[in-house]
């Protein structure tokens, strides 16, 4: 029998997102309000009760309240996967990057309540938490992580006002070093000292680039770009949705690249003589980044088989 999926928030930029993906899914049904009752509480509560997953795609104050509202049901709770911020570092959750750990998928298909990552996070803990748990970055080393985004980011409000005539071209944003991703970043990336995180949005719709620049001469042992390389592709063999790309011949990096795909790319670029890397993440902020996580963790949470899915969407 089909598993029955309600998307609080179905009509917003991720949920939309997560919809289309799950249409194309066998063994999953989205249970949908009507336009008129998607903020009635009486009719979201009802719904709730009658599903087996529930995925939040709702600013954070809404999912804070929405999942109240799951824990309210009692006995007839169904499951809930989080796409906003509100529980990422919360007790009682389990964090939504399947390749993240050894165990984490399977950690995700027995938890009661998921929470999906940041689309930031996602490519920063990509790229950091294999290397710190095999010794090569220490937790405690200065770390800085500069990335751009597509305006989807954003969700409706930054989309309207990029698709507005005059909107802008390229901006820093989260000056005062503290976007809400810190947190996640630093719990899920195994870090011991807060990283200097300095986001940017850029003038188109979707795609991501997430660097994180590394002097080798200042880490224990000088890793060669080499051995850092190695370290990713043996932690992430195997995984359909993160792929590690070791030649490093591009001089230019695209973010075009990543509109579309669930699958995220991790890049090791260097210069031998400076002995320096720059660490690359590209991925769809609404892909790997929201939606496509999201899927991949509502095929973990039901028991579907969503990997197949993924893999038509693996670029070349
Ligand atoms: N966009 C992205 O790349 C990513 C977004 N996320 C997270 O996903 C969540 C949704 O973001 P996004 O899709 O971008 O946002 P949008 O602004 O595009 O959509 C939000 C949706 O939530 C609905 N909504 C707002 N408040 C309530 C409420 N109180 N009760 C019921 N529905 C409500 C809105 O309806 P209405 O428009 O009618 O108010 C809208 O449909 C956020 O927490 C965001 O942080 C996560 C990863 C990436
Ligand atoms: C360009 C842009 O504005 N991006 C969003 C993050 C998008 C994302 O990952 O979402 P959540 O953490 O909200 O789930 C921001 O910086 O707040």
């Amino acid at each position: 029998m089909s598993k029955r999926v309600f998307i609080d928030g179905e009509a917003g930029t991720t949920g939309l997102q997560i919809v289309e993906r799950l249409r194309r899914l066998d063994g999953v049904v989205v249970q949908s309000l009507d336009l008129h009752a998607r903020k009635d509480n009486a009719a979201r509560r009802a719904m709730m009760a009658s599903v087996d997953l529930v995925v939040l795609c709702l600013p954070d104050e809404a999912a804070r309240e929405a999942a109240d509202m799951v824990e309210g049901l009692g006995s007839a709770a169904p499951r809930l996967l989080d796409a906003s911020s509100a529980h990422r570092v919360a007790n009682g959750w389990v964090y939504g990057f399947a390749e993240m750990v050894p165990g984490q998928a399977g950690a995700i298909a027995q938890a009661a309540r998921v929470s999906n990552p940041g689309c930031y996070a996602t490519g920063a803990v990509a790229l950091l938490r294999p290397l710190v748990d095999a010794g090569l970055v220490p937790a405690d080393h200065p770390l800085t992580i500069n990335a751009v985004s597509g305006y989807s980011g954003g969700g409706k409000a930054l989309i309207a006002d990029h698709e507005r005539d005059g909107g802008p071209a390229f901006g820093l944003y989260g000056l005062s070093l503290n976007h809400k991703h810190i947190p996640e970043i630093e719990r899920h990336g195994s870090l011991a000292r807060r990283p200097i995180f300095v986001p940017s949005v850029g003038h188109f719709r979707q795609g991501m680039l997430v660097s994180v620049p590394l002097h080798l001469d200042a880490l224990p042992g000088r890793p060669t770009a080499r051995e850092i390389g190695c370290a990713l592709v043996g932690h992430y063999e195997g995984a359909a949705q993160v792929r590690v790309r070791m030649t490093q011949v591009e001089q230019r990096l695209y973010v075009e690249a990543a509109a579309g795909s669930d699958v995220m790319e991790l890049f090791v670029f260097e210069n031998e003589a400076a002995s320096q890397v720059v660490l690359v993440a590209r991925l769809d902020n609404l892909g790997k980044g929201a939606a496509g996580a999201a899927v991949q963790n509502i095929g973990l949470m039901l028991g579907l088989g969503v990997t197949a899915w993924a893999a038509e969407r693996v670029p070349a």
